[in-house]
């Protein structure tokens, strides 16, 4: 592998954060929203992450799978801020330093976070969830109480239309199914229109349609975002998959397509072959 292929500005330095956007557009002009280069981290001496590189391209569908263990969710812990590595970097474009930004920062900075278990607000409605959505946190009784704007409102309905759920606005968050409170959570991300997604394990405990729909949803963000999905499921990884990252004890193992990493010797030993 070329080791500049992804090389970014290196003499700039991380830029103040002002606003939810850094307060200046995200340099993406070599390809990668997301660097994360010769990341380790460790836990009382073991190494969850050991020397991780991970570039994500604009607009780019990623999976990312690999056996339990293998540093999946370290690796999303890092890129959100969560966990601060031991050694290595992590930008979002060429300029902003993930490392000197608080989890909530970087949230507010455009890269959302969808964890396994839902975690919508039961007694609202669906419309409500989402309005609460659009003001970056879950202050409801300021959020609840002020008029939204036009654009809210609009931003809201394409959100509905794009997790399929405007036939459910009224319905109460509480009385979804599994599948679509994990949409209605995607959902309340794309709000804040994040730049980049991190969706964990999104099918687990979905019916097969429930399933097949989220595939679809998740392939329609791509391209308008940066996607990555940490998933198990080998054949919903296999039906959304265009490049799929293999980690293995904290490090990539294997990359490429579906088949490229299926086909991997490596993989098969570690992981497929199980
Ligand atoms: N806070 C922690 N303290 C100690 N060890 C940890 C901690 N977090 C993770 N680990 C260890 O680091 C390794 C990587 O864990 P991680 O949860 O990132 O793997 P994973 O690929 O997400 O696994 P799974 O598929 O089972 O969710 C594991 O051996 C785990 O036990």
């Amino acid at each position: 592998m070329n080791p500049f292929k992804h090389a970014r500005n290196w003499s700039t330095k991380a830029l103040p954060v002002k606003d939810p956007n850094f307060g200046h557009p995200l340099d993406t002009s070599h390809g990668p929203i997301l660097y994360v280069e010769d990341v380790s981290v460790s836990f009382d001496g073991f190494k969850a992450l050991n020397n991780l590189n991970l570039y994500i391209d604009e607009g780019e569908l990623r999976c990312i799978i690999g056996p339990n263990g293998a540093g999946k969710t370290t690796m999303m812990d890092v890129i959100t801020g969560k966990t601060k590595p031991d050694e290595g970097s992590i930008y979002f474009g060429q300029q902003i330093n993930l490392r000197e930004l608080s989890e909530h920062q970087i949230a507010r900075g455009g890269i959302g976070r969808k964890f396994q278990k839902p975690t919508v607000f039961e007694a609202l409605s669906v419309y409500e969830n989402l309005e609460l959505a659009t003001a970056g946190n879950k202050k409801f009784w300021f959020t609840l109480t002020r008029e939204l704007t036009g654009e809210q409102r609009d931003r809201i309905d394409e959100v509905l239309h794009t997790i399929g759920l405007a036939q459910s606005r009224f319905n109460s968050a509480g009385n979804l199914s599994h599948g679509q409170k994990q949409w209605l959570e995607i959902g309340m991300l794309l709000m804040q229109s994040p730049r980049v997604l991190l969706v964990d394990e999104p099918v687990a405990g979905m019916t097969g349609e429930e399933t097949e729909r989220t595939a679809e949803l998740l392939t329609s963000l791509a391209g308008k975002h940066s996607v990555i999905v940490v998933e198990h499921d080998m054949a919903f990884v296999r039906s959304i998959a265009r490049k799929v990252t293999v980690l293995h004890q904290g490090s990539v193992l294997a990359e490429g397509s579906m088949d490229q990493v299926q086909s991997d010797p490596k993989v098969v030993e570690v992981y497929l072959g199980e």
